[in-house]
């Protein structure tokens, strides 16, 4: 069974960012949070990648690479593993085939046996990512499952995340991504900001992620939001 499986919270750090003052990355893995995932899309250089991921892999929780490009990839066993975006509805082929193929060119240290896929659906338009992957956002309910269906069952994908990266999302949407899977797992991420916000997305999605939290508001308030996944799982499953 895969890592993600078991996951119902995820916090992201974004290595061009930094933790609130007197917070540690030991406190982020205190909070009670499944994995960590280090990624960002503006700003990420190898080496902020290698400080991250040396810090976190220090700690008992399993630490996944999220490469924004093949150079912010970097190679240790401080961490678990990599999970490779594939943007469903990117604008430009480079974010679903094009990076993916130039890395595998560039780099001849690809440790396949613990590097996997996300299948993106990037849904805030005013994001990094949209523009970076030239995203096109305006997709309603139905389009969102149809992408969620091909992920799963044209690309054998075994992740899809709907990212709505800076903003809450629309519930009606991840509900319906949720009920377009059969058995791929749903990540949700995007805005998640208190106890509620967290409950209400983690009632449709099987695993939340929590990103600019972390590094604006600290770990007191991941905590409620890892409180709040639990929740939902309790109740739903
Ligand atoms: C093939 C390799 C190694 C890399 C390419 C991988 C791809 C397709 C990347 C596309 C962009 C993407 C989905 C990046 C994942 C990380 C992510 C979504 C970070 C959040 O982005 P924002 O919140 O918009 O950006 P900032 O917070 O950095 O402004
Ligand atoms: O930063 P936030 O809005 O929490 O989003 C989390 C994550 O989905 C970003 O890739
Ligand atoms: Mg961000």
């Amino acid at each position: 069974m895969s890592d993600w499986a078991d996951w119902d919270h995820i916090v992201k750090i974004d290595p061009d960012k930094t933790l609130v003052d007197g917070e540690t990355f030991e406190d982020v893995a205190a909070t009670g949070t499944d994995a960590i995932e280090v990624g960002g899309t503006t700003g990420m250089t190898e080496e902020k990648m290698k400080r991250v991921v040396d810090a976190c892999g220090k700690h008992d929780i399993p630490v996944y690479i999220e490469p924004s490009n093949p150079a912010s990839v970097v190679h240790s066993d401080r961490h678990d593993g990599y999970l490779i975006p594939v943007v469903m509805n990117a604008g430009d082929v480079a974010w679903i085939t094009g990076a993916h193929k130039e890395w595998i060119r560039i780099d001849d240290e690809i440790d396949w046996s613990r590097t996997f896929t996300e299948a993106y659906i990037v849904m805030n338009p005013e994001a990094s990512v949209a523009s970076y992957t030239q995203a096109n956002c305006d997709l309603d309910a139905a389009d969102v499952a149809a992408y969620a269906e091909a992920a799963e069952h044209l690309l054998g994908q075994e992740i899809v995340y709907v990212e709505y990266s800076g903003m809450l999302g629309d519930t009606d949407i991840v509900a319906a991504a949720a009920d377009a899977l059969d058995d791929a797992t749903l990540f949700y991420g995007g805005g998640i900001h208190d106890y509620e916000s967290a409950r209400t997305m983690a009632q449709h999605a099987d695993t939340i992620v929590v990103g600019d939290l972390v590094h604006d508001e600290g770990v007191e308030a991941v905590r409620e939001t890892v409180q709040g996944a639990k929740d939902a799982t309790a109740t739903v499953r």
